[in-house]
């Protein structure tokens, strides 16, 4: 059953994606911002929500926990860090909560325990949230069935100074659809950075680059190259808003959906393509 208005909470509501999650959700229909957690060491603690994200006063006080508030919202949206990413979704596990995870970098480990929590509530996890890049995941399948191996392949990727994890998200998700489509292996055929005498370009493998640099909120390229011409699909995100419009966009799909791992595609209605 759908759910008319949607409860939203916020953690990581003093990061970087907190702060215009929560701005996202102001500006939509169909959700309400329900709740806001912060580190628990932030000075940010019995802070308005809306003020922590300079849209003014909205009457929601950001705790230090999950735990205070996991009954006040029915979908979580966690863009924060991996650890604290595996607690939350353990939170919502055992309240019957659903999430919307943004978050980046988990090994296979840590994905495994995201898809057994998938068992029980309903998530949506998605490496990236803005609609263009999931058009380009289309985009990308169709290039690589085409001319995928006839073309030497390069994905190259360039964020802002902050952050933490390498290749993106994005970038990996990108090789995987790739891979997948080629029928390889990504952990055989990946690799990463190049330095040195390392001869030739190995047939059939494909190239990560990574820069980190300045603001840059999110930029991917990936380069079908062969003698004579090449095909490049770039996406480039100017303002994290695309991203966290994606993920409100998300929170109002799961609203009523049953137990299971969903992603973008899902949401956006994109695998019948
Ligand atoms: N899927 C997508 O579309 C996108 C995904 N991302 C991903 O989202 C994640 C967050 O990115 P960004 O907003 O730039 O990062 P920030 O560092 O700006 O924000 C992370 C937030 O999570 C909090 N946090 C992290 N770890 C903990 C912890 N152990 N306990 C309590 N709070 C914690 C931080 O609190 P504090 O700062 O006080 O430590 C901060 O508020 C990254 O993994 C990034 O790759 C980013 C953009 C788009
Ligand atoms: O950390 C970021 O900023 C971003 N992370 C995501 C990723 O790792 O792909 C998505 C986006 O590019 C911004």
């Amino acid at each position: 059953m759908e759910i008319a208005v949607v409860k939203v909470g916020i953690v990581g509501a003093n990061g970087r994606m907190g702060k215009t999650l929560i701005e996202a959700v102001v500006q939509a229909e169909g959700v309400e911002l329900a709740a806001a957690v912060v580190h628990p060491e932030s000075s940010l603690i019995g802070a308005d929500a809306g003020e922590i994200a300079g849209v003014g006063k909205l009457g929601v006080t950001a705790q230090d926990n999950l735990a205070a508030v996991v009954n006040d919202f029915d979908v979580l949206i966690d863009f924060t860090s991996i650890e604290m990413t595996l607690d939350n979704i353990e939170q919502c596990r055992a309240a019957g909560k659903s999430i919307v995870i943004g978050t980046t970098g988990f090994n296979d480990e840590q994905k495994a325990q995201l898809n057994a929590a998938a068992n029980d509530i309903p998530v949506v996890f998605a490496p990236n949230m803005s609609v263009g890049v999931n058009l380009c995941l289309k985009l990308l399948e169709m290039t690589a069935r085409v001319i995928g191996d006839d073309t030497d392949i390069e994905i190259i990727e360039a964020h802002h100074r902050h952050k933490v994890d390498a290749p993106s998200g994005t970038a990996v998700r990108m090789g995987e659809v790739i891979a997948d489509t080629l029928g390889r292996d990504l952990k055989e055929c990946a690799v990463y950075g190049r330095e040195g005498q390392e001869g030739p370009r190995k047939k059939d493998t494909i190239g990560f680059e990574t820069i980190r640099a300045g603001d840059i909120v999110g930029d991917h390229t990936v380069m079908f190259a062969t003698d004579g011409e090449r095909v490049e699909i770039t996406h480039k995100a100017s303002s994290r808003m695309t991203f966290a419009k994606g993920a409100v966009r998300a929170a109002k799909w799961l609203g009523g959906k049953s137990a299971g791992m969903y992603d973008m595609q899902d949401v956006l209605d994109l695998n019948a393509i």
